[in-house]
């Protein structure tokens, strides 16, 4: 159990310090313990501690929008509040098919999701999400949805340093997806640029590229689910930044508040958001909304989150630390089991060979060993994954190594 938290660092119930190697669950990007966000979150909750979005509003919500339309992707000027990257998700498909029925387009029903992907909880985002474990025990989910092929090639693609050089072509996929439905029929497309819990997977280099080229010809949405990789993780503001790739939706959550209050925003360009916003002034524009979207205390939290970011730089530290990162973490390769290391900016994962028979149980013994010697890493499966605040320091990265360097071995 974890007590308390300061920094780089967590308390357990056990007296033990753990460094926290994976930011909370990817979203304690500044680290723990920030008087700025606390004494923030303080001041709101006692001047207003809500206010109805539903026909009512207040400032703080509009000001938090306007500073995250700043740094956000060019084209996407304006954001819609959730409480949850699940909620982002449901919103960002929910616009997708609304935006279309607006435009004429109502046949525009199918939603493409990808093997491995992970969109949330939610009925819309388990149904384009690609893990078998989230999906079984729930049904069938939408129906109208297909699945592009995941990007992981272990064979062509393992221990690359940053994105890797073969698969681009996966993207095609989507190319015959569309032969088969017709592009009248599909409303949008939902990737992680980076997907994280579906085991740290990589774009290959262009695949983004080919997916936004391809949805464009087509006039299909791209949504990019950045719950993971918003707010510095990759380096720069959004992968969409640091990748050049814009999408016409993105979702965010978890760093937007430095996981301090729940919290989460969909960015939509000026023709999205236009399509809706036809008037009169008494009409509902879109219904759809949740009793805390904007919520002033997550607003509170957000724009002192937002002020650390900015004013410690830690959307390019993520850039200024992946060499030391990427070369730390491949020292491992030739370690016994590890089968594949994948990185780029502050997130990276180590993919071990599963005991003969029991799957899991490799990784689950390297996490232990960490965990026990003061370090706490994300353990899915036989992968490893780190993602940890953008304020880690090169010692801190030492520490993380040592740690999976003995785990792995006694794990051998
Ligand atoms: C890309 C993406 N989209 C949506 C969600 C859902 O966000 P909420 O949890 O706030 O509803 C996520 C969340 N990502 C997430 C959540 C819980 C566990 C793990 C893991 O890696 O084990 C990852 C995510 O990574």
């Amino acid at each position: 159990m974890l007590t308390s938290a300061e920094g780089m660092y967590y308390q357990d119930d056990k007296g033990r310090s753990v460094l926290d190697g994976c930011a909370g669950l990817w979203c304690v990007n500044a680290g723990h313990g920030r008087k700025e966000i606390s004494e923030a979150v303080a001041r709101q909750v006692a001047k207003l501690d809500y206010a109805p979005p539903f026909q009512m509003g207040h400032p703080l919500a509009f000001e938090f929008a306007e500073r995250l339309a700043e740094i956000a992707p060019e084209k996407l000027n304006h954001v819609f509040f959730t409480n949850s990257g699940s909620e982002s998700v449901e919103t960002a498909l929910k616009i997708a098919l609304g935006y279309h029925r607006l435009k004429g387009d109502a046949t525009r029903q199918r939603l493409i999701g990808r093997e491995r992907g992970y969109h949330g909880v939610n009925f819309g985002g388990i149904s384009v999400g690609g893990i078998g474990n989230n999906r079984k025990m729930f049904g069938a989910g939408l129906s109208g949805i297909d699945h592009l092929p995941h990007t992981l090639n272990i064979n062509l693609n393992a221990f690359t340093k940053g994105l890797p050089e073969h698969g681009v072509e996966l993207a095609d996929a989507l190319e015959q997806i569309i032969a088969l439905h017709d592009a009248s029929n599909i409303a949008a497309v939902i990737v992680e640029p980076m997907s994280g819990s579906g085991g740290v997977i990589m774009p290959p280099q262009g695949y983004l590229k080919r997916l936004r080229e391809i949805t464009r010809k087509h006039g299909i949405l791209l949504i990019f689910d950045e719950v993971i990789t918003g707010f510095g993780r990759v380096g720069k503001a959004f992968a969409s930044t640091r990748w050049g790739v814009e999408p016409d939706i993105m979702t965010t959550a978890k760093g937007l508040t430095n996981g301090v209050i729940p919290m989460g925003a969909v960015f939509v360009s000026d023709e999205i958001h236009d399509a809706f916003m036809t008037g009169p002034e008494s009409m509902i524009e879109l219904f759809h909304g949740y009793t805390y979207s904007g919520h002033p205390v997550a607003c509170a939290a957000g724009l002192a989150a937002l002020d650390i970011y900015e004013k410690e730089n830690l959307f390019d530290r993520a850039i200024e630390l992946e060499d030391k990162f990427a070369e730390s973490l491949l020292s491992m390769k030739e370690l016994p089991n590890v089968i594949d290391i994948r990185n780029t900016g502050l997130v990276a994962a180590i993919e071990l060979a599963p005991e003969t028979g029991k799957p899991g149980e490799r990784g689950h013994k390297v996490f232990k060993h960490c965990y026990e010697n003061g370090v706490l890493v994300r353990w899915t499966g036989d992968i490893l994954a780190m993602s940890p605040p953008l304020i880690i320091e090169p010692a801190h990265i030492d520490q993380m190594v040592s740690a999976l360097r003995e785990g792995i071995l006694l794990a051998s």
